[in-house]
């Protein structure tokens, strides 16, 4: 049996994780104390400023066991913690045969500790339960320990207790890693069967393919072949990392490393796809690939037309790195030629818009995010819309289906009648069930449709909890609906990328707050400006901008009558000119006045 050990962290969001691995690290030498820098492992800027992980980096260490004086290597998978990222910690999990199970003593038991706990199960990791955060003062170790209990039946007395700031408690959760988890399994002379756990783009060397073998071995020179499309390609260099990464000659049955084969772009390359042996491919690939999907669409435009061009490559070269995120041509007439895309979810739009500006110092506009919707039509046939300004014509719609997910919120009881309030009444969800989540928890399960929570509702559910609700949701499928279109006019001209689309029940609320919305956000100009929000075929809410009124009559000293009627006719006259000429400005945050509708509310 080889002294190897992987291993996987998870936790809820900000519960430690990165500040774990970097003592890991500085413990087990592999990085001397003073390159240490905060947060080595995450290196994407905005996840260093945010403090988030979004990429999972792995790492390999040596360890030598106080109780055996036998060397370990142990390798360790670093996990996203968001749940716009949860496939890839399902990925992750994949790779490895242990997880460390890390909770804040000061906050307990959160939804995705709950989440990645179940999927660690599913796949039979074996789980090491720590409390981390000992050192804080409002650190509640004795709740904690009954949470975690009651999660995964793990006596309190063989919970960890940690700081992973202060390094207390380390040494032992590596001791217990060692005599824990089981060292890998897996057939060295068997045909090559590896998990892609993660990729990433390099300039210099192209894609760089981070995996975890089962069986069989790969070495440089091999001709491997991605499971999934059945495309092959040479092997160039295989590594393991140490954190940097370190060329080795052969990655074996049972180990975390990497390896480059000149394969061009990330999407080539895809998580959960299984790699093989390209002259003596195995029959089944692993189990568990899922083609990552796009949850929510929103059109991008550059902001000057000149710099479309500029935006396609950028977009292009951010793909090379980001196999989530989609887009293709489209065109608005309010906003010119731009783009369509798709990412995981409202973190991963983000993340993409300001990669946009930081790294090709882009700015764009963003149009309101939506989901994507199945359409019906009375001919037979099916549509797939992810744009509301695409959305067929009402008449000849038959049926509607929209996504819909499983949300889990845990909270303590307190809140859970405003909470349930929340979810039913006003974002159309279905209580599922209720479990007790041991000390002073409630776990809730709601069926909701997924356009209702990509907003405003973290928000809001945190507001409503005093910041104690935490939730977590996953993908259910598409249910029948019943939705509308609401198209906007300004002046009287319909602008498609200011449409939205609505359930009957809530398009009117919606159409007015948003045509109340819009009023504010565009400026006056020389002309009045009716808003208009249509559905089925009716203006079913309006609003108004009131036209600046020049004070014509300021030029007229005396009472000279006709003069100032000659003159008002002549400025009646030029309001409309220009409302014929329908010149509108509509400042870019009005395309987003719908995210802007909800931020208000959450005052
Ligand atoms: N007091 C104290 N603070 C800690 C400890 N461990 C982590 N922190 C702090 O908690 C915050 C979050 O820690 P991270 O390591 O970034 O958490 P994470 O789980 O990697 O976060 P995500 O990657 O966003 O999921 C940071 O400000 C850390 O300094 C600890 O043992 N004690």
């Amino acid at each position: 049996m080889r002294n190897v050990r992987n291993i996987s962290i998870i936790a809820h969001i900000d519960h430690g994780k990165t500040t774990l691995t970097d003592r890991i690290l500085e413990i087990t030498g592999a990085i001397e104390k003073r390159k240490m820098r905060e947060q080595f492992l995450d290196s994407m800027d905005i996840e260093r400023e945010r403090g988030i992980t979004i990429k999972s980096h792995p790492l390999r260490v040596f360890y030598k066991s106080k109780k055996d004086g036998k060397e370990y290597e142990i390798n360790i998978v670093d996990t996203p913690g968001h749940v716009d990222f949860s496939y890839e910690v399902d990925r992750s999990l994949a790779a490895v045969e242990g997880a460390i199970l890390l909770v804040d003593a000061s906050q307990g038991v959160q939804a995705q500790t709950v989440a990645n706990t179940y999927k660690a199960l599913e796949h039979n990791l074996e789980i090491i339960p720590a409390i981390n955060k000992i050192d804080l003062p409002n650190a509640n170790v004795a709740e904690t320990e009954l949470e975690i209990e009651d999660l995964i039946g793990i006596p309190s007395s063989e919970i960890l207790k940690i700081s992973a700031k202060e390094g207390i408690g380390v040494e032992e959760l590596l001791e217990d890693i060692i005599e824990k988890v089981p060292a890998p399994s897996g057939d060295e002379s068997g045909k090559l069967k590896a998990l892609i756990f993660d990729a990433k783009y390099d300039k210099y060397r192209g894609v760089i393919v981070y995996i975890r073998v089962f069986d069989g071995k790969v070495s440089v020179g091999n001709k491997i072949m991605t499971f999934s499309n059945g495309q092959s390609y040479e092997v160039i260099e295989t590594g393991v990392f140490t954190p940097d990464m370190t060329p080795v000659d052969e990655l074996k049955a049972g180990d975390i490393g990497y390896i480059i084969a000149g394969i061009k772009e990330v999407s080539l390359a895809r998580i959960g796809d299984t790699i093989t042996d390209a002259n003596d491919p195995v029959e089944e690939p692993l189990e568990g690939y899922k083609e990552v999907k796009p949850m929510v669409f929103a059109g991008m435009f550059p902001g000057v037309p000149e710099y479309y061009e500029e935006l396609r490559k950028a977009l292009e070269k951010l793909k090379l790195n980001d196999s989530a995120l989609v887009f293709y041509p489209d065109h608005s007439p309010a906003l010119g030629f731009g783009f369509r895309c798709g990412f995981l979810g409202l973190l991963h739009m983000d993340v993409v818009k300001e990669r946009l500006e930081r790294e090709f110092e882009m700015t764009v506009i963003l149009t309101a995010p939506n989901v994507e919707y199945k359409v019906l039509l009375k001919n037979g046939e099916e549509l797939i819309v992810n744009d509301p300004a695409k959305f067929p014509d009402e008449s000849t719609i038959q049926e509607v289906y929209e996504p819909y997910v499983k949300l889990s919120i845990i909270t303590p009881p307190e809140y859970l009648g405003k909470l349930m309030n929340l979810v039913q009444n006003e974002k159309r969800g279905t209580m599922i069930s209720t479990e007790n989540a041991g000390f002073e928890r409630v776990v809730l399960n709601f069926e909701v449709p997924l356009a209702e929570i990509i907003f405003d509702f973290f928000d809001k559910m945190k507001a409503l909890s005093r910041g104690y609700a935490s939730m977590d949701y996953e993908f259910i499928g598409y249910r029948k609906s019943d939705l509308v279109k609401v198209s906007i006019l300004v002046n009287k001209e319909p602008v498609e990328a200011l449409s939205i689309i609505a359930h009957k029940d809530k398009a009117y609320s919606m159409a007015r707050k948003l045509v109340d919305k819009l009023a504010e956000l565009i400026p006056q100009h020389q002309f009045e400006i009716p808003i208009q929000a249509k559905a089925g075929g009716r203006i079913i809410a309006r609003s108004t901008i009131k036209a600046l009124r020049k004070d014509v009559l300021a030029k007229c000293y005396g009472g000279d009558v006709t003069r100032k009627m000659k003159l008002l006719q002549k400025q009646k006259e030029g309001k409309k000119k220009l409302r014929e000429i329908g010149n509108v400005s509509i400042p870019q945050e009005a395309f987003l006045a719908l995210l802007k509708v909800g931020e208000d509310e959450n005052k």
